[in-house]
C-alpha cells in the first residue's frame, strides 16, 4: 500500500481540516480495528456520533494507531435525545470520556430539532471557551435553520454536514454554506450502500477509462467540488481504495456529467431535514 496524503482545507476559524477522512456509522464489532487501519494508511480525519454507540471502540482504534493526537482531527456530534433531556454537557463529557481524548476538534449538532438548537449552540460555545471542543458546526441544517442560528451565534459554525452523494448533488444548499463561509461536508457519500450509485453505469464507464473503482471516481468528484467528506471504514479493502483518489483527475466535462446524474434522491426518506420545519 503506498502512503497517500490528504490535502487539508482550512475552516473560517483557521483551523486545518483534511479534506477526506473516515466515517463510522454502522462500524462497530471491529471498530477499533478498522479505525486503527485507516489511521495507518494515512487518514486522520475520523467521524463518529453519539447516537453510533461506538465511541469507546473508536477511542480504542485511535490509541492502538500510535500517530500522535495533534495530528488527528477527531469529529463527534450531539445525539437529538440529549438535545431534548437536557443533558448536552453530560454527554460531551461523555463522549470525551469514552473517546479517551483531552479535546475534540469538532463537535456538530447532528439534527435540527426545534426549540433545542440555542441552549445546545451555547453550551458547544462553552466548551469552545474551555479548550475542550477547537471548532463546532452543523448537520443537516436548511438554510433557514443556518439564518435563524447566525443571528446568536457567539462562535460562527465551520461546518455544516449534509446528505451528498451523485443522485442527491445539493448544489444549492452546498452553495448557501458557501456564501455564508460554512464549508459543506458531505455525508453518505457513496449513498450509504442504499441507492444504486456504485452500480451507475455512467460513472462505471468514467471508472473503466480512469482505470479507478466507481467508489474511486465519485469521491474523487466529491474532492474537486471543494467539500469534505467521510466514506464509510468497515472494510480494510475499500478503506485502502478510498483513500486511493489523488493521483488522479476528471475533467471539467466528466465533472458536470456526474453532477448531471442528480435525483434528489435520499438514502432514506426519514433523513429529511424538512422535517424539521421550524
Ligand atoms: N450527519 C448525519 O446525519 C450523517 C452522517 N453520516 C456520516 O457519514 C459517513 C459516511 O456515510 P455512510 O452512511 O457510512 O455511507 P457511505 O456513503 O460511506 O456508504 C457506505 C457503503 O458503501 C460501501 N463502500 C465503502 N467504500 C466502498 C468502495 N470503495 N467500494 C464499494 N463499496 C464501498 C460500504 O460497504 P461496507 O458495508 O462493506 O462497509 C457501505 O455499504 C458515516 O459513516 C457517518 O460518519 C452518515 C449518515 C448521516
Ligand atoms: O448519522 C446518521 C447515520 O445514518 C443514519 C441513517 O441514514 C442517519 O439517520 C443518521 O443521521
Amino acid at each position: 500500500q503506498k502512503m497517500n496524503t490528504v490535502p487539508t482545507i482550512k475552516l473560517n476559524n483557521g483551523m486545518e481540516m483534511p479534506q477526506l477522512g473516515v466515517g463510522t456509522f454502522l462500524v462497530k464489532e471491529d471498530a477499533a480495528k478498522r479505525v486503527c487501519h485507516a489511521i495507518q494508511i494515512g487518514f486522520r480525519l475520523i467521524d463518529t456520533a453519539q447516537g453510533y454507540d461506538n465511541e469507546k471502540e473508536v477511542g480504542e482504534g485511535i490509541r492502538l494507531s500510535g500517530i500522535d493526537r495533534g495530528e488527528l482531527f477527531i469529529t463527534t456530534k450531539v445525539n437529538t435525545t440529549e438535545m431534548r433531556n437536557g443533558t448536552v454537557r453530560q454527554s460531551l463529557d461523555k463522549s470525551l470520556s469514552d473517546l479517551g481524548l483531552e479535546y475534540l476538534d469538532l463537535v456538530l449538532i447532528h439534527w435540527p430539532v426545534e426549540g433545542h438548537i440555542k441552549e445546545t449552540w451555547q453550551i458547544l460555545e462553552e466548551y469552545v471557551d474551555n479548550g475542550k471542543i477547537r471548532s463546532i458546526g452543523l448537520s443537516n441544517f436548511n438554510p433557514h435553520h443556518i439564518d435563524s442560528l447566525l443571528v446568536y451565534a457567539r462562535v460562527r459554525p465551520v461546518i455544516n454536514q449534509i446528505e451528498i452523494h451523485p443522485y442527491m448533488t445539493q448544489i444549492d444548499k452546498s452553495g448557501y454554506n458557501f456564501q455564508q463561509n460554512i464549508q459543506t461536508e458531505a455525508w453518505g457519500p457513496l449513498g450509504q450502500g442504499t441507492t444504486e450509485e456504485l452500480k451507475d453505469p455512467v460513472i462505471g464507464k468514467m471508472a473503466k477509462q480512469h482505470g479507478k473503482s466507481i467508489a474511486q471516481i465519485i469521491l474523487r468528484w466529491h474532492m474537486q467540488r471543494g467539500l469534505v467528506t467521510i466514506p464509510r471504514c468497515d472494510n480494510d479493502i475499500y478503506t485502502e481504495e478510498n483513500i486511493d483518489i489523488f493521483d488522479f483527475e476528471l475533467s471539467a466535462a466528466e465533472m458536470e456529467i456526474i453532477t448531471g446524474l442528480n435525483r434528489n434522491q435520499r438514502t432514506n426518506t426519514l433523513n429529511n431535514p424538512d422535517n424539521f420545519p421550524w
